[in-house]
């Protein structure tokens, strides 16, 4: 059974440790909503998360290869067209057939489109549409509602809860309410690295 553990877990930017002393579990149909102020360290957790970077202090369980992570940037190419970069990234993770992933977020029609010549939310959507061909069963998102209109969060949240729904996991940095079952406010700013608010206020002294 999938799970997802992070015991004392610190994350860092740099040699900078921004959050600590971070835990949680996270069970299949589960979601947890990351909240905290823009520089609280969202993306940081969700990096560490993904595998992008390591860990300062603790542990991440469960994490690894059953992770799969949205960031900020949809990651297209955009000399490939919509389905071109679906078939790509479902080569990349073993996975086959694209078409729920287009269907989910409404981009059938725009199959054989340059992924360049998309609008902000359509490049979005498939950028989210990925997650579903990668084929693993937690997602970690950061800030996935970006550019998409309420047609468009509603195709999100409605993709999340199917996940959720077959037994999958989420992790979601986001400010808008999902409807999510089973979902957890997690707001991060509780973990506030102790060294970086000490740094910020000798920092004061010098301005
Ligand atoms: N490349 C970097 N080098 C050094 N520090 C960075 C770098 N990127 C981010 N930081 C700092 O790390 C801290 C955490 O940033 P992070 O991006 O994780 O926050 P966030 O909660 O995701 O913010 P937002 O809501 O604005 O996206 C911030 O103080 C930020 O300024």
């Amino acid at each position: 059974m999938t799970m997802l553990e992070i015991r004392d877990l610190a994350v860092a930017r740099g040699a900078a440790c921004v959050l600590e002393g971070l835990a949680f579990t996270l069970a299949p149909g589960q979601a947890l909503i990351l909240r905290g102020p823009n520089g609280s360290g969202k993306t940081t957790l969700l990096r560490t998360l993904a595998g992008l970077q390591p860990p300062q202090a603790g542990e991440i369980l469960g994490g690894g290869e059953e992770i799969a992570y949205a960031g900020h940037s949809d990651g297209l190419k955009s000399m490939l067209t919509v389905a071109e970069n679906l078939t790509f990234w479902a080569e990349i993770y073993g996975t086959r057939g694209i078409d729920p992933a287009l269907a989910a977020f409404e981009l059938t029609p725009l199959r054989d489109r340059l992924a360049g010549t998309l609008s902000a939310g359509q490049k979005r959507r498939l950028g989210l549409a990925r997650m579903l061909v990668t084929g693993r069963p937690i997602w970690a998102m950061d800030e996935p509602t970006v550019s998409l209109d309420a047609a468009s969060v509603e195709l999100f949240a409605a993709t999340v809860r199917a996940h959720l729904g077959q037994g999958g996991l989420a992790v979601i940095a986001t400010h808008i309410d999902l409807g999510l079952p089973e979902a957890h406010v997690f707001d991060v700013s509780r973990f506030a690295a102790r060294a970086q608010s000490a740094a910020a206020t000798s920092d004061e002294a010098f301005l």
